[in-house]
């Protein structure tokens, strides 16, 4: 299925295409036809002017550059369909990963490492496949041709050609589950040791810090050691392999030679015909061959369909993984406008019932919370390290999925709030920032059509700007991992200011307190607040902290405890009612103290 749709994704080349592969596993028929008229005509065992057998030279060399000719075509118009297809998997995962209903992330495997690797190894799984059957098709037209030719000169030496043949393909199918289980050994070693360079380089600082460097090393060389002996085997069974396919080969040219002894003696059989046989002979081993190949490549092509498919969202399946969605190979694609959404139901109340989070049916997450929270209303989630607060806001938004609960905007059920409450709707600060190596510019926006103004205004109001000033290029300094390195709270103001310049009803920000000093945040309140006074701003605010500064200003706190609400009111309220809250405030306000 996944493979039929797969053709089709450039049909025009992958025809094109396969009629020419396919001829160059035909044409050595002609090949094997002219060389015994010439072999004939050279032994005398034909009648034949030393024209004629210049003519035949003449014509084994153009159908050795006809070969040529026809394999340079086929490479040329190949990778038109291969890399159609390669793109075509990958953009449809990427667009299912990026805009499918409910929490991506979930979907997504733990190492970035294995995500590549199915981009990777996969896709091209897939495609390998689909690539193959073009060689099956022509290897089995070969394979019949030269059958009919050689049965048509001596029966009995084609029939017992076919035993060495059956051996190798016999060889093929044993072999061929070892060596994938070896090959996906060593590719899986590989991909560990490329995995731990890449978090090797992101770790240096803590590797020196900890002085692990030596430690470190020898990890590496560890994961090199079985890297290196997985890569040996893997490259001698696939050596020891060919082996026996070319030792089979001679036998098999052996055979021939002893079966035809005889006949060559009385003239039955000629020099012509035994060239032609054993020209034939080479190419009948790619059947097998190419049989016992895709013998294994099914099955790994249905694995990469599944591992595909599962990265996807739950409502698509194979079908859509090879859905054409047109690709551009020759120019360049029509460039993507994001268009701010034009939302008809303005935020008036946010609600949530019983909302239950919990990671893989653990205990912990959160449980049971119910929130009201209303339009220009400034709510601040409090708790413990640990106690939810991350996990209670990113189960709002529809970052991690639901355990139960529901969310209610303006009273109505929000059935998938991933895919609702997004910009301009409601934008999300998090706790642990991205920042691309692109300008900080370019980082703030991600495509957001946003002028220089509201992109000032959003790094005035996320108190970003003296540190905008202070860069060597302002907005067009390179940051991230290959430009400018910001400071963490740089990072995490350059993170609100992306939120704030979405122009979001709701603007959720999980704990800046790492990012800011007391007084910067107290600053970025006011300006916030203000801003939403003048209708400049975000007009609702939902703020994970335990500073003083977000909870003397909040209309309602709620208290976090082990995952449950343990309380929500004003901080008056609270602080007469809510032993929680009494003791993160004991404690915030000695904390504060130390750091003025
Ligand atoms: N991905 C995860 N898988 C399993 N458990 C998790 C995961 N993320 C968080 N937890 C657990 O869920 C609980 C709540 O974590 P959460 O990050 O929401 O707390 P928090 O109040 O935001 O903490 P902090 O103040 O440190 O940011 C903790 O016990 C934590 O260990």
């Amino acid at each position: 299925m996944v493979i039929g749709r797969l053709m089709r994704v450039s049909l025009r080349h992958y025809l094109g295409g396969g009629v020419l592969w396919v001829s160059i596993f035909v044409i050595p028929l002609l090949t094997g036809l002219v060389l015994q008229a010439l072999f004939d005509a050279i032994s005398g065992q034909r009648e034949a002017s030393l024209d004629a057998a210049l003519w035949l030279c003449a014509a084994f060399v153009a159908v050795e550059l006809l070969r040529g000719g026809v394999f340079w075509l086929a490479i040329t118009v190949w990778p038109y369909w291969w890399n159609s297809a390669e793109t075509t998997l990958r953009t449809n995962t990427l667009r299912s990963i990026l805009t499918a209903r409910g929490p991506a992330a979930s979907r997504l495997p733990h190492s970035s490492g294995e995500a590549v690797a199915r981009f990777r190894d996969d896709v091209r799984d897939l495609t390998m496949v689909t690539d193959n059957m073009v060689d099956l098709i022509g290897a089995f037209l070969f394979t019949v041709g030269a059958f009919a030719i050689m049965a048509s000169i001596d029966p009995v030496i084609t029939v017992v050609l076919v035993f060495p043949l059956t051996v190798i393909a016999v060889l093929n199918r044993l072999m061929r589950g070892m060596v994938a289980r070896i090959h996906r050994k060593a590719r899986q070693l590989g991909a560990a040791v490329t995995s731990f360079i890449g978090e090797m380089f992101a770790g240096v600082l803590a590797i020196k810090t900890a002085g692990a460097e030596d430690a470190v090393l020898e990890r590496l060389r560890e994961h090199n050691r079985r890297r290196r002996d997985a890569a040996v085997k893997d490259r001698l069974t696939m050596d020891m392999l060919d082996t026996a396919t070319s030792a089979t080969v001679e036998v098999s040219i052996g055979l021939v030679l002893l079966l035809a002894a005889p006949a060559m003696r009385t003239g039955e059989f000629t020099v012509g015909d035994f060239a032609l046989f054993i020209n034939y002979v080479a190419w009948l081993t790619m059947l097998p061959r190419i049989l016992g190949r895709m013998l294994y490549r099914v099955p790994q092509g249905a694995v990469a369909t599944q591992r595909l498919s599962r990265l996807m969202a739950t409502h698509e399946d194979a079908d859509d993984l090879s859905k054409r969605n047109g690709v551009w190979l020759k120019e360049d694609p029509p460039p993507v406008r994001t268009h701010v959404p034009d939302h008809v139901d303005p935020l008036e109340v946010l609600k949530t019932h019983g909302l239950t989070a919990t990671y893989d049916g653990a205990g912990s997450g959160v449980h049971d919370v119910d929130l009201r929270i209303e339009r220009g209303s400034f709510t601040v989630v409090t708790g413990a390290v640990g106690a939810g607060k991350t996990t209670l806001v990113r189960a709002l938004l529809g970052l991690l999925p639901l355990t139960a609960g529901e969310v209610l905007w303006n009273g109505r059920r929000v059935d998938d709030p991933g895919t609702f409450l997004v910009p301009n709707r409601a934008a999300y600060a998090g706790q642990v920032p991205r920042l691309f190596s692109e300008s900080l510019r370019e980082n703030l926006l991600l495509g957001w059509p946003a002028d220089e103004e509201q992109l000032a205004a959003a790094v005035q109001l996320a108190a970003l700007e003296d540190d905008v000033a202070d860069m060597p290029e302002g907005f067009d300094t390179v940051v991230g991992s290959r430009g400018v390195r910001l400071s963490g709270g740089q990072v995490q103001r350059a993170t609100a200011a992306r939120a704030l310049v979405r122009a979001p009803e709701l603007l959720v920000v999980d704990d800046l307190s790492s990012a800011l000093d007391v007084q910067t945040e107290q600053r970025l309140w006011d300006r916030i607040a203000d801003a939403a006074l003048h209708g400049d701003g975000p007009s609702t605010l939902l703020v994970v902290s335990h500073r003083r500064a977000a909870l003397e200003r909040a209309d309602q706190i709620v208290v976090l405890d082990r995952g449950h609400v343990a309380g929500v009111g004003s901080l008056d309220e609270l602080l007469r009612t809510c032993p929680e809250m009494n003791r993160l405030w004991a404690e915030e306000l000695v904390v504060e103290a130390e750091e003025l």
